[in-house]
């Protein structure tokens, strides 16, 4: 099959990539010509483990193609599927810019009938929006004949696993409206999952699970950290609620770990964006509200344990952040909370040092400039008052704390993602303060 996939971020790249993986041609577009310049030297503008392999190899065996020219892709495709981002708006919205930019872009060069897909999350309604829209280019351009028709197949991939949720998705979702595109959609996934997998629906219904989705995961989160702040007003411990309250079936084991809070390019837009959606409906939209408020005064946290502990001293410290993306195996840091923690911290007068595998060249970008930067774990340590663990990676899970202790100068650990062993930590002479795990009653 012929496929054009609009917009190479996080979605569009790896999609693309995986779509030319199974056998498919692909043509990637994107406005942004040093994004296209690298990709077509093999160089991935993205951190995405085994997408370096994948591009290299599918663009050598002639089945994987970029361009900035929306006409190259669309030559000849069966699928054109709109990739690009939707921010989000000031007011909470979905900012549909690049959507629009993308389906103008399409209206004004095609010159064939095609399938149109949208990939974005976008909010309900978008693909009628986006026929009207394309067919009026399409009159102007006198090419009314063209039959088209707007799918929705939201994504569900997640960074740092894109490759693996790609290839091998629970379940893939398709909004169609004709037996024709869903059949052809049933022939794209099908080198991908069994049929029963791909499910199909009304695109307005496709619109709103990718929603609905991302804002239940956001949802046990949120529930999770509640509790943890409950755990530790009482004295219990929220990884032995976790386990008990897991294995009831009904409730699973995923997405119920407390922490720092969540962040990324997703669960903060897409939550804020269906309070948005709903509220423009008249409801409340009390749960989902709830969700971003939780998360909000989670992403706070570390920084309050830190002033009880400091108190006065907060100017005097010198702290030293252990992670800065937004969770391990990615270097996004779109709405991480290691970014709210240190302008809070530098607001207090605080010395910051910070470490990241793999994420320093986005924190230079986004990070105040009094931020100082270790090379690694060992010079990010030496002579901190505290270590503060944001990012679960695992080189943090496997610290050597003994030799660690030894190079710090006060042995104070605050872990945001309660990866450490309280009890060793304290066997090892540290003052440990984790997430609904402190079992004293505060
Ligand atoms: N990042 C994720 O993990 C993820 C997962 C599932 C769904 N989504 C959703 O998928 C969409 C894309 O997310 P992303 O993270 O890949 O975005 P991104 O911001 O990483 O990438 C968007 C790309 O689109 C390009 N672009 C913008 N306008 C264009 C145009 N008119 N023509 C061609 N290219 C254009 C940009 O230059 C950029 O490279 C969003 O709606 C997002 O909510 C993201
Ligand atoms: O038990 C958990 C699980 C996750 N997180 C945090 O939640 C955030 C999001 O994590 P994750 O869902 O793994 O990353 P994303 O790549 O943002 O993926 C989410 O957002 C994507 C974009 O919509 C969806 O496609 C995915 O299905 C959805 O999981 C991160 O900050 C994690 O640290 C927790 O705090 N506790």
């Amino acid at each position: 099959m012929k496929i054009c996939v609009v917009g190479t971020g996080y979605v569009g790249l790896v999609t693309g990539t995986c779509f030319a993986e199974k056998g498919h041609t692909v043509c990637c577009i994107d406005i942004d010509e040093e994004r296209i310049g690298k990709l077509k030297k093999g160089i991935s503008p993205i951190y995405e483990p085994g997408l370096d392999e994948l591009i290299e190899r599918n663009q050598r065996e002639g089945r994987l193609f970029f361009s900035t020219k929306i006409r190259d892709g669309l030559e000849g495709t069966q699928l054109c599927f709109i990739a690009v981002g939707t921010p989000p708006a000031d007011d909470g919205r979905a900012d549909l810019a690049q959507v629009l930019a993308a389906i103008d872009d399409i209206g004004s060069e095609l010159s064939h009938s095609c399938y149109i897909v949208v990939k974005s999350t976008v909010p309900v309604g978008t693909g009628t929006l986006l026929c009207k829209r394309i067919k009026n280019h399409l009159r102007e351009r006198g090419m009314e004949k063209i039959n088209l028709e707007i799918l929705s197949n939201p994504e569900f991939l997640k960074e740092g696993m894109a490759i693996e949720d790609c290839l091998h998705p629970d379940r893939v979702v398709v909004g169609a409206a004709s037996d024709e595109a869903r059949a052809v959609m049933r022939e794209l996934y099908r080198p991908f999952v069994s049929e029963e997998k791909i499910i199909f629906m009304d695109p307005a219904s496709a619109e709103i699970t990718k929603y609905a989705a991302n804002t239940m995961l956001a949802a046990r989160i949120s529930f999770m950290n509640e509790i943890a702040q409950l755990c530790d007003k009482v004295g219990a411990d929220v990884l032995s609620v976790k386990k008990g309250m897991a294995s009831d079936r009904r409730i699973g084991e995923y997405f119920l770990n407390a922490g720092c809070g969540y962040g990324g390019s997703c669960f903060p837009k897409d939550v804020q964006a269906l309070c948005y959606i709903g509220e423009g409906q008249g409801l409340d939209m009390t749960m989902a509200s709830a969700v971003s408020k939780v998360n909000r005064k989670q992403k706070e946290l570390l920084q309050i344990m830190m002033r009880e502990r400091f108190g006065e001293d907060m100017e005097e410290i010198e702290a030293a952040i252990m992670g800065l993306a937004f969770k391990p195996h990615t270097n996004d840091m779109r709405e991480a909370p290691s970014i709210t923690l240190i302008r809070g911290l530098l607001n207090c007068g605080a010395s910051v040092r910070a470490y990241d595998p793999i994420a320093m060249d986005e924190a230079h970008r986004l990070l105040p400039d009094n931020v100082q930067y270790a090379a690694d774990i060992e010079s990010l340590l030496a002579g901190a008052d505290c270590a503060v663990i944001v990012t679960e990676w695992p080189q943090f899970k496997e610290a050597d704390w003994e030799k660690f202790g030894g190079l710090m100068k006060r042995k104070i650990v605050f872990d945001g993602r309660n990866i450490c062993d309280p009890e060793k930590m304290r066997a090892l002479g540290f003052e440990y303060y984790c997430i609904g795990r402190n079992m004293r009653p505060r």
